[in-house]
């Protein structure tokens, strides 16, 4: 009995780990000027979790949530999606790996200034060779879930800072990933946009089961968070969840 509930557990070992770091660091400089920006932080993310990591002013935050994303690489140590390690991969695999896994949202939104909101949602499912008839009922369902259906054919500069965001966040979800990362989403909103955004980025989480980590200083995010992990300097202080 105890062996075959071992080889059932070991059949898929990623089952109920979306993301894991294993002792992951990220120094800059050297000697006296050395700053360990992250330093040996192990953690493992859970499918439908919603976490936050908090934590002062220059604790890593950002920093683990570029390693987390494969946009720096680590001084030391791993990071794992689903079971493969994105810290082993570079150039054109890391580009296409990161296309089709992760969502990202940023706080200064990054869209593409000369396409619609449509039109940027629909890029990388583009470039994923998704078929046109796909790419588009994907797209009009997402925007409307995000509440912009009215707004399709604006390009960023005709949509407010709030609806922009919204545009991120279909952009992020269309192409379903396995995770989003946000990096202080709501820090340039204000703060009903941003409560509203988030209540969006929750229900979302909650109706469809996608996975979010974040990075902030927000309190309204850290309310509406299932788990908090506190960095100081580079360092894990605490890890709670509470959902
Ligand atoms: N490219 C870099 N070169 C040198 N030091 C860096 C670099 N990027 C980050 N750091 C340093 O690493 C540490 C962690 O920075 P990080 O941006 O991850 O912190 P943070 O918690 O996100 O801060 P904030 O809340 O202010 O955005 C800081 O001491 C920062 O100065």
């Amino acid at each position: 009995m105890q062996a075959s509930i071992q080889r059932k557990a070991s059949a898929d070992p990623t089952a109920d780990v979306v993301f894991e770091t294993r002792e992951l660091s990220r120094h800059y400089g050297s000697g006296d000027t050395l700053v360990k920006a992250l330093d040996q932080v192990s953690l493992t993310i859970a499918p439908r979790e919603f976490t936050a990591i908090v934590g002062p002013s220059g604790s890593g935050k950002s920093t683990l949530l570029q390693l987390m994303g494969g946009l720096e690489a680590p001084t030391a140590g791993e990071v794992y999606l689903r079971g493969q390690a994105i810290s082993a991969m570079s150039g054109r695999d890391l580009s296409d790996f990161r296309r089709d896994h992760i969502g990202f949202i940023f706080q200064a939104y990054n869209l593409i200034p000369v396409l619609t909101a449509a039109e940027n949602c629909e890029y990388i499912m583009l470039l994923q060779g998704v078929p046109k008839a796909e790419r588009q009922a994907r797209v009009d369902s997402m925007l409307n879930r995000v509440g912009l259906s009215g707004k399709a054919d604006r390009r960023p500069a005709q949509l407010s800072g709030g609806q922009q965001q919204r545009v991120a966040v279909a952009r992020a979800m269309v192409s379903q990933p396995d995770i989003i990362l946000a990096d202080e989403p709501t820090a340039n909103l204000d703060s009903q946009t941003g409560s509203d955004l988030l209540d969006m980025m929750h229900e979302l989480n909650r109706r469809e089961g996608m996975t979010f980590v974040f990075s902030t200083h927000d309190p309204m995010i850290m309310e509406r968070a299932s788990r908090l992990i506190q960095l100081r300097d580079g360092r894990i202080e605490s890890d709670e969840v509470r959902a």
